[in-house]
């Protein structure tokens, strides 16, 4: 891939997050989700590549959504898979709350996981963690080797995990292991992105949530050198058969970097929705709106935060949708 397209990739996410920032706190997580999606799927197709979704939210029944198998780009440029999230945290936005982020991935042609969407159980650490630490182990072996890794105590250590009712257990061990806690209304990308950015506060994520956001946060941590191991969770037969038809033998696997995405030929962007720990929400000011991105690319290395400015006047469509 172009080095190039990382930067035509932050003008896809910055769309979709001007078009869902109108929906903050309005109270309309399908209307915030909607903006986004035909925002991005309009952007998408002025880019130069051939893209297929291979991982999202929607199956092409349930379009509008960006569906898997869905092609995107205008046809001429090289011939990639694609992951991504219009809005990650519509419940977020319709809130008002923190990390919601437009969210996309890219990666040579079958070199990201092609999966339903379902849920995947998640470990994700920073750079001084990787290779210290294992999906399959007792959370307290894995908090003990982030401390050790991070030179800190278990006490120091800050773990962010979903609030839910399936991570109760979790969250008391957590709690009995004497870390801390940072418990997300939602917005796993986020915070799997912010274990490998020090001054997020953030050490590692634990706990389920989607297979897209997994892969999402994969190829994120690939261009930061950090890790994210995952295991898919079939909720019931139809999504076990869903994924045997997609390729997944063993939904049982523990899926890897390199399962979740191959080589290093990859980028990721994201655009910060609403405000989060590390990258700022939309503002709009009359003619004029601010946008902060993050734009990753594996194969080089490079991280750029970049600051939009856009003109209302001259793309108008950008934000009434
Ligand atoms: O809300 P659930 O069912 O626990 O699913 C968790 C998933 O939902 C999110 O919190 C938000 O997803 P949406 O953007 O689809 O609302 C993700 O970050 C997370 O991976």
């Amino acid at each position: 891939m172009e080095r190039s397209l990382s930067m035509e990739l932050v003008r896809v996410t910055e769309a979709a997050a001007l078009a869902s920032g109108r929906w903050m706190g309005r109270g309309n997580k399908e209307e915030a989700d909607r903006a986004a999606t035909e925002a991005m799927r309009d952007v998408f197709d002025t880019i130069p590549m051939k893209g297929t979704v291979v991982i999202g939210e929607g199956e092409m029944d349930e379009a509008p959504m960006l569906y898997i198998g869905e092609k995107l780009g205008n046809g001429y440029g090289p011939r990639v898979d694609v992951a991504v999230d219009p809005l990650e945290g519509t419940n977020i936005v319709a809130s008002g709350q923190w990390n919601a982020l437009a969210v996309l991935a890219v990666a040579d042609h079958s070199n990201l996981l092609h999966a339903p969407d379902m849920y995947m159980d998640k470990i994700a650490v920073g750079p001084e963690s990787v290779g210290k630490v294992d999906i399959n182990a007792p959370i307290i072996d894995n908090l003990q080797a982030v401390a050790k890794a991070k030179n800190k105590d278990v006490e120091d250590l800050v773990v962010v995990i979903l609030n839910r009712k399936r991570h109760e257990k979790m969250i008391e061990e957590i709690r009995s292991a004497g870390a801390r806690i940072k418990l997300l209304p939602d917005g796993d990308v986020a915070a799997a992105i912010n274990t490998a950015f020090g001054d997020t506060g953030v050490d590692l994520l634990l706990g389920s949530g989607g297979a897209p956001e997994g892969v999402l946060a994969a190829v994120g941590l690939k261009c930061l050198g950090g890790e994210l191991q995952g295991k898919l969770l079939p909720q019931n037969e139809a999504e076990l058969q869903r994924c045997k038809k997609m390729g997944i033998e063993d939904v049982t696997k523990v899926l890897y970097m390199d399962d979740l995405v191959k080589g290093d030929d990859c980028i990721f962007a994201a655009t910060g929705v609403t405000d989060g720990e590390l990258l700022r929400g939309v503002r709009y000011n009359g003619t004029t709106a601010t946008t902060q991105s993050l734009v990753m690319r594996a194969k080089s290395g490079t991280v750029r935060f970049v600051d939009g400015k856009h003109s209302m006047k001259k793309k108008p469509d950008l934000v009434i949708r």
